[in-house]
């Protein structure tokens, strides 16, 4: 077993060094059987989220389903606590910690109110487990959330079985989608 710190290492410098062009096919593919799903079709409110330089990139797509879903982002808050407000433009984002979030005048939105949440993550793996930048955020608010989750994964960040121990924390996603499969 490698530990968490390592995973994320090591995950960290493959995505650095995935190129360009691959990074924009893989997401194609992976958003195209996104929006294949049927939880994303009837979704009507989703939390994505506003990725960085190294994440999948989900600018695009998340202006494309603005114009007919409510596109929720999160925002971290005390507590390692996680609060979601809507995504109204670029305009009204601000930067926290290096992660853009809705500045504080969007409307926020109750969990439950969700249809259907995108997690982030570095690594995921077939039996739906994942491991994040490390601050808890969405292990603490799955533990509470009764709707959809979903993850969204480069070639890169997929592996059959956890190569960690889980921890009695680590919340699964319900899905998993790569370019290749839905999980
Ligand atoms: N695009 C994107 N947005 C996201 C996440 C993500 O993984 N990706 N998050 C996924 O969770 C949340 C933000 N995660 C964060 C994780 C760590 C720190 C942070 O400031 N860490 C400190 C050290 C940790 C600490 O002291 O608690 C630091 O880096 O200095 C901030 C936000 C919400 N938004
Ligand atoms: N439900 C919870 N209640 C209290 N603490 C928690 C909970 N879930 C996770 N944590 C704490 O959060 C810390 C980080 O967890 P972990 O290393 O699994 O992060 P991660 O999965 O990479 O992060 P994230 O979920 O934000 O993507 C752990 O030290 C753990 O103690």
């Amino acid at each position: 077993m490698i530990n968490k710190k390592e995973i994320r290492q090591i995950q960290i410098s493959k995505l650095q060094n995935l190129p360009a062009d691959e990074r924009i096919t893989q997401a194609t593919q992976i958003f195209a059987n996104f929006k294949n799903t049927k939880n994303f079709q009837q979704a009507k409110n989703i939390a994505m989220f506003w990725s960085t330089e190294l994440e999948l990139p989900t600018h695009e797509f998340i202006n494309e389903i603005k114009t007919h879903k409510h596109v929720y982002l999160p925002v971290v808050a005390p507590q390692h606590q996680l609060i979601f407000r809507k995504f109204v433009s670029e305009a009204t984002m601000q930067t926290n910690r290096g992660i853009d979030e809705p500045t504080p005048d969007s409307p926020t939105i109750s969990p439950n109110d969700l249809d259907l949440i995108v997690v982030p993550g570095l690594i995921f793996s077939r039996t739906k487990y994942r491991i994040g930048f490390g601050g808890g955020y969405y292990d603490r608010f799955l533990a509470k959330y009764d709707n959809f989750s979903t993850a969204l994964s480069f070639k890169e960040q997929f592996v059959s079985d956890p190569t960690w121990e889980i921890d009695s924390f680590d919340r699964p996603v319900k899905q998993l989608i790569t370019p290749n499969a839905i999980y």
